[in-house]
C-alpha cells in the first residue's frame, strides 16, 4: 500500500523529539515587519486580557500606527548578521542540544509569533517519525502571557491532527537547582571579566500588569524566589552587597508590577551605587528587552542620573553553562521516553 501525497509514514520507529519554544520576533528590522508581529503578538487574549471589542480598536487605531516605527528603530541597533537576536539565539540553543537525548531524538525549535511556526514544527516531527514530543517554552518563570500561550498553541495545532504524538510540557524551571547553579556560573564569569567592582548588582525581570499576580498568576512570585536562590548562590560573591530585583519593560497605562528597572536604575546614583552590574535571569536568550532595553537605555538612564559604570551581563544563551543546564532540566522531562544520560 502507497502513503498518499502529503501523509506521514505509517511505518517508522517511534522517536522521541524535543522542540524549544521561545516568544517570536519580527523578520526584520523595519516598521511593516514589526507592525505584523505586534498584532499578531497583541491580540493574543492570553497577553492582553482586554475585551476585543475594547482593544481592538485601541490597537488597530493607536498603537499599530505608532509602535512599529519606534520599535523598528530598536530593533535596528541590535539586529545581528544572522538576524533577530532571538531567533539566532534558539536556534543556536537548538543546533548545540542536537543529538543530546539521542542519535535519533531530533531538537527543534519555533517561536509563538512569527515563524517559525510551531504548527508547522509539530507537523514536519509528526511527518519524521517523531511521535513523542517534549514542547519546551524556555521561560523559567511560569507566565500566562509566555509558558501557557505557548503550549495553547501547541494544542490548537495538535486539535487538528488526525494522527497526534504524545506530549510532554516542560515546567517551569525557576527554581530548579541546575538552573540557579547555571546561573550563578554565568555572573561570576561575567563579573570576573569586567574592569570594575559593582557597588550592586540588579536582577531585572519582564514585568507583568500587577492585575495578573492579583488574579493568580504565579510570575511574581516565581521571579522573587529565582531571585532569592540566586542571592544565596552568589552570596561569596556578593559579600554583602545586595542583589536588587526590578521589573522592565512596561507595556500601556496600567499599573505593572514594581520597583520598576527604569525607576531604579534613576534612582541608585543618588543612593550612593555609582557602579552597576545589571543582569536579566528570566530571559533564556539575549534579545530586544536586554540587548536595547537594558543594556543600551538602561546604561543611559543609569550614567545620566550620575552613574559612573555600568555593565549589562549576557543571559545564559546558547553557552556552555545554559546548554548543560537545558540537557539537564529536558533529560528530567524525558524519562521514560529516552535512556538516561
Ligand atoms: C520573559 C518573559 C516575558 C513576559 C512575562 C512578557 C510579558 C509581556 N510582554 C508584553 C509586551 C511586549 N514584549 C515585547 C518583547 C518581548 N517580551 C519578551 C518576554 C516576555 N514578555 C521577550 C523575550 C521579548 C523580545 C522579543 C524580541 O523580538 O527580541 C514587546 C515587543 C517589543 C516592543 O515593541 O517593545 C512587547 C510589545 C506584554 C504586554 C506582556 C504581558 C502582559
Ligand atoms: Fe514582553
Ligand atoms: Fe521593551
Amino acid at each position: 500500500m502507497s502513503v498518499p501525497a502529503g501523509h506521514p509514514p505509517f511505518f517508522v520507529p517511534d522517536r522521541v523529539g524535543v522542540l524549544l519554544v521561545n516568544l517570536g520576533t519580527p523578520s526584520a528590522p523595519d516598521a511593516a515587519s514589526v507592525r505584523r508581529y505586534l498584532a499578531e503578538f497583541l491580540s493574543d487574549r492570553r497577553v492582553v486580557e482586554i475585551p476585543p471589542i475594547a482593544w481592538q480598536p485601541i490597537l488597530h487605531g493607536i498603537i499599530l500606527r505608532t509602535r512599529p516605527r519606534r520599535s523598528a528603530h530598536a530593533y535596528r541597533q541590535v539586529w545581528r548578521a544572522d538576524g533577530s537576536p532571538l531567533a539566532a539565539i534558539t536556534a543556536a540553543q537548538s543546533g548545540a542540544l542536537q543529538g543530546a537525548f539521542g542519535e535519533s531524538s531530533p531538537v527543534d525549535w519555533a517561536m509563538r509569533y512569527g515563524e517559525p511556526k510551531i504548527a508547522d514544527r509539530l507537523a514536519a516531527m509528526q511527518a519524521d517519525g517523531v511521535r513523542r514530543i517534549l514542547i519546551a517554552p524556555l521561560y523559567p518563570q511560569y507566565c500566562a502571557a509566555t509558558t501557557a500561550t505557548a503550549n495553547d498553541a501547541a494544542f490548537a495545532a495538535l486539535a487538528k491532527m488526525r494522527w497526534q504524538p504524545a506530549i510532554r510540557t516542560l515546567p517551569p524551571y525557576y527554581d530548579h537547582p541546575a538552573y540557579i547553579a547555571a546561573l550563578k556560573a554565568s555572573v561570576e564569569a561575567s563579573l570576573a571579566r569586567l574592569d570594575f567592582e559593582p557597588d550592586a548588582i540588579l536582577a531585572s525581570f519582564h514585568g507583568m500588569p500587577q492585575r495578573t499576580l492579583d488574579l493568580g498568576d504565579p510570575y511574581h512570585c516565581h521571579c522573587r524566589k529565582t531571585a532569592r536562590l540566586l542571592g544565596e548562590a552568589l552570596a561569596d560573591t556578593l559579600g554583602g552587597r545586595e542583589l536588587i530585583v526590578t521589573f522592565q519593560s512596561r507595556f500601556g497605562r496600567a499599573k505593572w508590577l514594581e520597583p520598576a528597572t527604569d525607576a531604579m536604575l534613576a534612582a541608585l546614583p543618588g543612593k550612593g551605587v555609582g557602579k552597576v552590574a545589571v543582569v536579566a535571569p528570566g530571559f533564556s536568550a539575549d534579545c530586544l528587552e536586554t540587548l536595547e532595553e537594558l543594556a543600551i537605555r538602561g546604561r543611559e538612564t543609569f550614567l545620566a542620573a550620575g552613574g559612573s559604570r555600568f555593565a549589562y551581563l549576557p543571559c545564559l544563551n546558547d553557552g556552555p553553562d545554559g546548554i548543560g543546564m537545558l540537557r539537564t532540566i529536558l533529560s528530567e522531562e524525558l524519562a521514560g521516553w529516552i535512556e538516561p544520560a
